[in-house]
């Protein structure tokens, strides 16, 4: 025993929950009262799951050093540390004399296998272990369908998120709560090794971003001053920026669903807002919630067809045509703008999103879960729930998901949501003087245009990867096989 060590000192496990303010780990600390320690675990799974790529690495080391700097301004130490969750957490208990740990909960299978084994070895050892909802509306277990089973479509279940009112007021963030003195060792978060160093491919990223708590409320008030207003009717046009871009924020925990709930509520009901965009914003973050429910009840998600009827799908193996869906070089300019906001900003627009996966799954024929990665490694707000249920949505396999025979059409989404060409010119600017009316098929363009636009087919911009209505019979004639054979 060091002569640090104090009975009855309390660990704070942070993990996807990186703020102080309506945290219920950090709330229980300071009501239990003994000195409190806090500490993040690189765990050796990380890697092996894909739970961060490259994308998140950097939002968590910019995320977890503004958290140490809150934790800091407290008087709480944080302790960063690398390895097998459950030896670390026992040495620092050890180290410290902790007789309580707190966390707050995870719902993903690895997630939930890892915090079972930790409870039961900490209860072992007579520490005593509570774990708290702090980045859900409604835990997967808490509503259920009439017929008592884990629900499958979204309309209903979202009806029934509804019926349970109001979600409960966030807590503030704590002001008192007492830190150990001489805290065990820590790594610093640079030994984590979480930055790009050669090359440093994060300028995009630095330049589009705040991580840290503090950056997700200054986003989220920003979001309500500015653009909330327009958002039911513009949040599916990527060029007018009307979202609330606060996904990564709540991918790291740095703001809560709740405090978003809340805040977008009182926003509306102080400047006297339609309930038209407030609907439609909560309903969107319900399909958060929705992917939640999904991936608990069914945790294969990530990996497997929800709908088997797809194992024996015929994808396609072809690295050449991946590699230029993720550059964004398939000729088709919808398509590759938004591949390239996501290179360059960790970040697409949801409607940019969908056209891009329908591309890769239909019109490649590559499979889903490629893509999954890609956006895994790419996304600042990769998240195992909502990028697992979204794939398999697109691709057709999921629950409630798009029909297979949905083929967006690259051409007509961008004229449709893109009508201005201000998203797509701003990413694909080797096209920026091409007239809207060939802005999303220069393949089609006459000649002079493409010449006084300064536009080279297969030099300046590359010809189309495959040709849209021949992709779509190959697509479509694919998924009939599937119903074929079933
Ligand atoms: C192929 C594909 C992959 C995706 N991968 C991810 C992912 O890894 N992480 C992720 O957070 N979202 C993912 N999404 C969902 C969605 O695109 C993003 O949540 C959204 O674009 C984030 O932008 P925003 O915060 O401005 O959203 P807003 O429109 O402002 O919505 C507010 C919040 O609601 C939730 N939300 C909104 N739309 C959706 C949706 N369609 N599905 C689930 N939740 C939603 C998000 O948490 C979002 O931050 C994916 C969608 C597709 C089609």
């Amino acid at each position: 025993m060091s002569s640090s060590q104090i009975d009855g000192a309390t660990v704070i496990w942070f993990r996807d929950d990186l703020r102080i303010a309506d945290n219920p780990s950090v709330c229980k600390a300071a009501e239990i009262g003994y000195p409190a320690l806090a500490c993040f675990i690189l765990e050796d799974c990380d890697a092996k799951l894909g739970r961060y790529g490259g994308a998140t690495k950097w939002w968590l080391y910019h995320s977890l050093s503004r958290l140490r700097e809150a934790l800091t301004e407290l008087g709480v130490p944080l302790v960063v540390r690398k390895g097998d969750a459950a030896s670390e957490l026992m040495q620092i208990v050890k180290e410290t004399g902790a007789s309580t740990v707190l966390w707050n909960r995870r719902y993903d299978p690895a997630g939930i296998e890892t915090d079972k084994a930790v409870k039961s070895a900490l209860k072992d050892e007579g520490i005593a272990v509570e774990s708290f909802n702090a980045n859900l509306l409604t835990e997967p277990w808490e509503i259920e369908t009439s017929s008592g089973g884990p629900f499958r479509v979204y309309t209903p279940f979202w009806r029934a998120l509804r019926q349970r009112g109001e979600p409960p007021a966030p807590t503030p963030a704590i002001r008192k709560l007492a830190g150990l003195n001489d805290p065990p060792e820590s790594l610093s978060i640079d030994d984590l090794a979480l930055l790009p160093r050669k090359p440093d491919w994060a300028g995009g990223l630095r330049e589009t971003w705040t991580p840290g708590e503090a950056g997700a409320q200054a986003r989220m008030r920003d979001f309500l001053e500015s653009t909330f207003e327009r958002y039911a009717a513009e949040r599916d046009l990527p060029g007018s920026s009307a979202t609330s871009m606060i996904s990564p924020h709540l991918r790291f925990g740095e703001i809560s669903p709740r405090q978003i709930w809340h805040a977008a509520c009182h926003h509306a009901a102080r400047e006297g807002i339609a309930d038209k965009p407030l609907e439609k914003f909560l309903s969107e973050l319900a399909w958060r919630e929705f992917s939640y429910h999904l991936l608990f009840h069914f945790p294969s998600l990530p990996g497997e067809n929800y709908q088997s009827k797809f194992d024996c799908f015929p994808w396609k193996d072809d690295d050449a045509a991946f590699g230029a869906w993720s550059m964004g070089r398939t000729g088709y300019p919808i398509v590759d703008a938004g591949m390239r906001e996501l290179w360059h900003t960790g970040y697409m627009h949801n409607r940019v999103r969908m056209v891009v996966a329908s591309f890769l799954i239909k019109h490649l024929m590559i499979d889903w879960r490629k893509g999954a990665a890609w956006f895994r490694d790419t996304l600042v707000d990769a998240d195992i729930a909502n990028n697992s249920a979204s794939w398999q949505w697109v691709a057709g396999c999921g629950a409630d998901a798009a029909p297979y025979f949905r083929i967006f059409n690259p051409i007509t989404q961008g004229e449709k949501f893109d009508a201005d060409g201000v998203y797509t010119r701003r990413w694909v600017p080797e096209l920026s003087s091409l007239p809207n009316e060939y802005l999303f098929r220069p393949f089609d363009a006459p000649q002079n245009v493409l010449k006084k636009a300064g536009v080279e087919l297969g030099e300046t911009y590359p010809h189309p990867l495959v040709d849209h209505s021949k992709a779509r019979v190959r697509a479509l004639d694919a998924f009939h096989s599937l119903s074929s054979a079933a």
